[in-house]
């Protein structure tokens, strides 16, 4: 794995205005640095209103910081607007949680996939074939082109909104809560694709998630996140297992179990599944 980071974000503020009479300034995240290489999925965990959505919005240029840097490949992209934004929207693409939102309804899946081909200047023809082939990648027969969302479950939506995300091929996908909304079985099946994807684009994913046991599956990297502030990064299997900050492990105890028995044969299903993926 290349050790130059795709994306870095050094010393990140970002703060947002009040909807209140004062529309005072609170910061949401304190300074904030991390770093995503190329190829690796760096996982992203903390309670809610913690800020992991914020980051992701910062390196999608959503949001303007209050100040430091983000990189991309070592050029700084935050601020940037106009085309070379629109340039950069190619190289980073997002999943969000929920399938039944994130389409747009009215449009086809082929029209939904053919939108971000089209508008990097793509013929028709090409196109065609670059949708048949993202459809295979995502296990969704062909005929799928010519259907609405509405004729889809939730994991089909979700194999739909990654396929829209790989169309222009980018080098990083930020999975917010890319797989929370589905049942346990989907999930599965999902963070499957996401793996077998990556091993054979390379791509890398900022991968957003309050589940403890999926980051830890899916991340080579996690940090966690506490308020505003990186509170605890590294190696994906020692956060998650036996982390050095008071907050982590907090998290860690506090992880929703809700039949013990049954989350320990979910963990070990998931460790047995994965262990040959991530090879
Ligand atoms: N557009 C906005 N305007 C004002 N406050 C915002 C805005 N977006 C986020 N916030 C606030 O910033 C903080 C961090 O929110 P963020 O969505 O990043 O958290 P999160 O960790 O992703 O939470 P969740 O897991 O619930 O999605 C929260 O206090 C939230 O209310």
């Amino acid at each position: 794995m290349n050790a130059t980071p795709l994306i870095e974000l050094d010393d990140v503020r970002v703060a947002f205005t009040g909807g209140g009479l004062r529309r005072t300034k609170t910061e949401v995240l304190h300074g904030v640095s991390l770093d995503i290489r190329p190829g690796e999925t760096h996982g992203l965990v903390g309670e809610s209103g913690s800020g992991k959505t914020t980051i992701g919005r910062a390196i999608l240029g959503l949001v303007p910081l209050e100040s430091g840097s983000i990189r991309f490949r070592g050029e700084r992209i935050d601020g940037l607007r106009g085309t070379r934004r629109r340039a950069l929207a190619t190289q980073v693409q997002v999943v969000f949680q929920d399938p039944y939102t994130s389409l747009n309804p009215s449009l086809t899946i082929g029209d939904t996939l053919a939108e971000p081909l089209r508008a990097q200047g793509m013929g028709l023809a090409d196109a065609r074939r670059r949708i048949r082939e993202l459809l295979d990648a995502v296990a969704l027969p062909s005929g799928a082109a010519d259907r609405l969302p509405r004729e889809f479950s939730g994991g089909q939506r979700q194999r739909v909104a990654i396929a829209r995300a790989l169309a222009i091929r980018p080098a990083l996908i930020v999975c917010d809560e890319a797989v929370s909304a589905l049942d346990l079985t989907t999930q599965r099946t999902v963070l499957e694709l996401l793996l077998s994807i990556q091993k054979e684009t390379g791509v890398s994913y900022l991968f957003i998630s309050h589940d403890l046991s999926v980051v830890r599956h899916m991340s080579h990297r996690v940090s966690v996140i506490y308020r505003g502030d990186i509170v605890e990064s590294g190696d994906a299997a020692v956060v998650t297992s036996a982390p050095s900050h008071p907050y982590s492990r907090k998290l860690l105890l506090s992880a929703p179990v809700v039949d013990p028995a049954a989350q320990a044969e979910r963990r070990r299903q998931f460790e047995s599944e994965f262990a040959g993926a991530r090879r």
